[in-house]
């Protein structure tokens, strides 16, 4: 990859490499664009299979938060950190003391929390070391672990889009199939599960997979067969790039709705599933729950605050459905033009100089 003809491309301010040999950090932070405020985005700690799929990975990531975080109508940037190593063997410490100090020496162009590999303990450590953390154990004021939050949002975005698909927002007797059931997952599952609705399950994790099966009735599929299943609505839950030119061929749903960051392999593969009708929930609409609890932290945490605001992604859902009617495009490509339009009337409205600009961060409370 040529970075800097990448960076300009889709318009990156920066990226970080951190390497600290003693704790074995390999981190790569990448900040994409801050015109709405501090770039905020998890950290994620994968066993990339090369370097340049970890950089790739950082730079999606990061531009993805910046989306989220203006569809999302947070005053916040977009930023993503990716630590190379298995979260399962390779944490350890220093590491996260380590990249706690290389977050701090940012001072707060970048505020961190977890992603897919990475836990409200791993932020605890980072925060011996930096004020730029979120999701933090809630005994230091914090909200904690964000997967609920994002749950709870995904389940409020899939009634919208069951809305625009079938009538009624009712996820009763709906077949749902989740691909992956993790953090996120399981808490989705609870409330649909909840609501009536069938669930068919997979996940490479076998114990994840007889959770669910166990607490919610599910049934399970291997994770190669999820893509074809009889259901309603499928709902990716684990990684990225699953809509694909090999996985679009088997579809059945008729809404695509999940948590997952990056579904789309390609933007064309956005347009493939709109003429097939799909109704497609954009990723970074429908899975902003998470950053909107961590945010609501920079105003010292009130949960009912941030729940409130999480519930509102079912209208942000149909704002993108209502801009997608207006002007004949497919849903993914409405999603952008939201997020797009607020970025540059902010940018725009920001050109008025100011000697000491009121900064999100000196709101912060109770640190
Ligand atoms: N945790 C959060 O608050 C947020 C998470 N997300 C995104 O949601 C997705 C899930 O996040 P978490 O639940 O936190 O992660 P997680 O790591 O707890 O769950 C992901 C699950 O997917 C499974 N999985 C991985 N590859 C698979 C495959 N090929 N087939 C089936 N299952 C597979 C894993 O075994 C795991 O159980 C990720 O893409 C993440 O970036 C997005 C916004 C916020
Ligand atoms: C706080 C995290 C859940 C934010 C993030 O990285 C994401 O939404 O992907």
């Amino acid at each position: 990859m040529e970075l800097f003809k990448y960076m300009e491309k889709y318009d990156y301010e920066q990226l970080l490499f951190c390497q600290d040999k003693e704790s074995g950090l390999k981190a790569i932070i990448a900040i994409h664009d801050t015109t709405l405020g501090p770039a905020l985005g998890g950290t994620r700690m994968w066993m990339y299979e090369s370097e340049e799929a970890a950089i790739e990975d950082a730079l999606r990531l990061a531009r993805g938060m910046t989306y989220k975080n203006a569809a999302a109508g947070l005053n916040l940037g977009g930023g993503k950190t990716v630590i190379i190593g298995d979260p399962r063997k390779d944490k350890n410490e220093a590491m996260f003391r380590a990249f706690g100090r290389f977050i701090q020496g940012l001072n707060g162009r970048y505020i961190t929390a977890e992603d897919v590999g990475t836990t409200v303990e791993d932020m605890d450590i980072i925060y011996q070391e930096t004020d730029y953390v979120t999701g933090i154990s809630p005994e230091f004021g914090s909200s904690g672990n964000p997967s609920p939050a994002t749950a709870y949002g995904v389940y409020r975005g899939m009634k919208a889009a069951a809305k625009e698909a079938f009538g009624s927002d009712s996820l009763e007797g709906k077949v749902v199939a989740v691909q992956g059931v993790g953090n996120v997952a399981y808490h989705l599952c609870r409330h649909l599960h909840e609501e009536g609705a069938q669930l068919i399950v997979t996940d490479i994790n076998k114990e994840a997979v007889q959770r669910a099966v166990e607490e919610f009735g599910a049934k399970a599929v291997d994770p190669n067969d999820i893509y074809g299943v009889d259901c309603d609505i499928f709902a990716p839950c684990a990684l990225g790039g699953i809509i694909n030119d090999q996985t679009i061929p088997q579809l059945k749903a008729k809404v695509i709705a999940g948590s997952a960051n990056n579904q789309l392999k390609e933007a064309r593969h956005g347009d493939i599933i709109h003429e097939m009708g799909i109704v497609y929930a954009p990723d970074y609409v429908i899975n902003a729950g998470g950053v909107i609890n961590v945010a609501d932290e920079l105003y010292g945490y009130n949960r009912e605050r941030a729940m409130k605001k999480i519930e509102q992604i079912y209208d942000n859902i149909e704002k993108v459905f209502a801009i997608a009617k207006r002007d004949g495009i497919p849903t993914y490509k409405a999603a952008d033009r939201l997020a797009e339009e607020r970025i540059e009337t902010m940018r725009k409205s920001r050109s008025q100089f100011l000697q000491n600009g009121h900064h999100i961060l000196s709101r912060r409370r109770g640190r």
